[in-house]
């Protein structure tokens, strides 16, 4: 890892395995004191970008870590206020929608979140087309963002992503001056990648290569952890 790195780090499928559903995740502490070893080494460079809320990513265990949730539409320092939009109503009425239509559907699932709404279908992927058509039809109405996810449609107020995520914490303090790394696996993390080379620096893809703006990869999520692991190692 380069000495003067400035890590961005996506959350789910990166440094957590995908399991059945949302809160099936496990952060153990072992992760953390790695990210905290990381970050030392990197004189604080280190951030996490997910699609989680700030404040799931915080119950998780990151209460103590930069972090940009919602795809780049919420900001925090450590242990700091979470400067987020207000929850839209439409995000309200779109999250009961997605409620009837889970509702006589084992294995669909619906994640309220703190300014969107995810609808999941890893649990029965037959809903796939009739969740996709609903989550279009809601954010075609209501002027909402559709984001696809690994087995899920999320609708969010639109106007950022984890590109502009990376260009606003490389602006400042104290991601600016390092020499920008996003690992991702998802397609939302695509953004992250681009924005990471259009300032200097390269994505990681984590997973099966596909067509990707990432310049690397990494097998999965173990491979990231020894990935990080190497760098508390080689930085000390
Ligand atoms: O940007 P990320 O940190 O990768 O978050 C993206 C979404 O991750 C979560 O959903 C995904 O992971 C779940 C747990 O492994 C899995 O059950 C689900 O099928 C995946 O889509 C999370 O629930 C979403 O809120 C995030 O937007």
């Amino acid at each position: 890892m380069l000495t003067d790195a400035a890590l961005f780090l996506d959350f789910d499928g990166t440094l957590t395995p995908i399991t059945d559903t949302p809160d099936g995740v496990i952060v153990d502490d072992g992760l953390v004191q790695l990210l905290l070893a990381l970050r030392e080494r990197l004189d604080g460079r280190l951030a996490i970008v997910s699609g989680r809320s700030i404040e799931t990513l915080r119950a998780l265990g990151f209460a103590d870590f930069l972090l940009a949730g919602t795809h780049g539409l919420e900001f925090a320092r450590p242990g700091g206020a979470i400067a987020a939009p207000a929850r839209l109503a439409a995000i309200d009425d779109a999250e009961a929608a997605f409620n009837a239509f889970a509702a006589d559907k084992p294995g669909v699932l619906v994640e309220r979140k703190s300014i969107s709404v995810g609808l999941h279908y890893r649990g029965a992927p037959v809903w796939q087309d009739a969740a996709h058509a609903l989550a279009r039809q809601w954010a075609d109405q209501d002027g909402l963002a559709l984001q696809q996810g690994k087995m899920l449609y999320e609708l969010r107020p639109g106007g950022a992503d984890k590109g502009s995520a990376v260009h606003a914490l490389m602006a400042q303090g104290p991601m600016a001056g390092g020499v920008p790394v996003f690992i991702g696996d998802d397609v939302t993390d695509e953004e992250g990648f681009a924005a990471a080379a259009e300032l200097g620096g390269v994505g990681i893809l984590v997973g099966p290569v596909r067509q990707t703006r990432a310049a690397y990869n990494l097998e999965q999520v173990a491979a990231v952890r020894h990935y990080l692991r190497e760098g508390v190692a080689r930085l000390a």
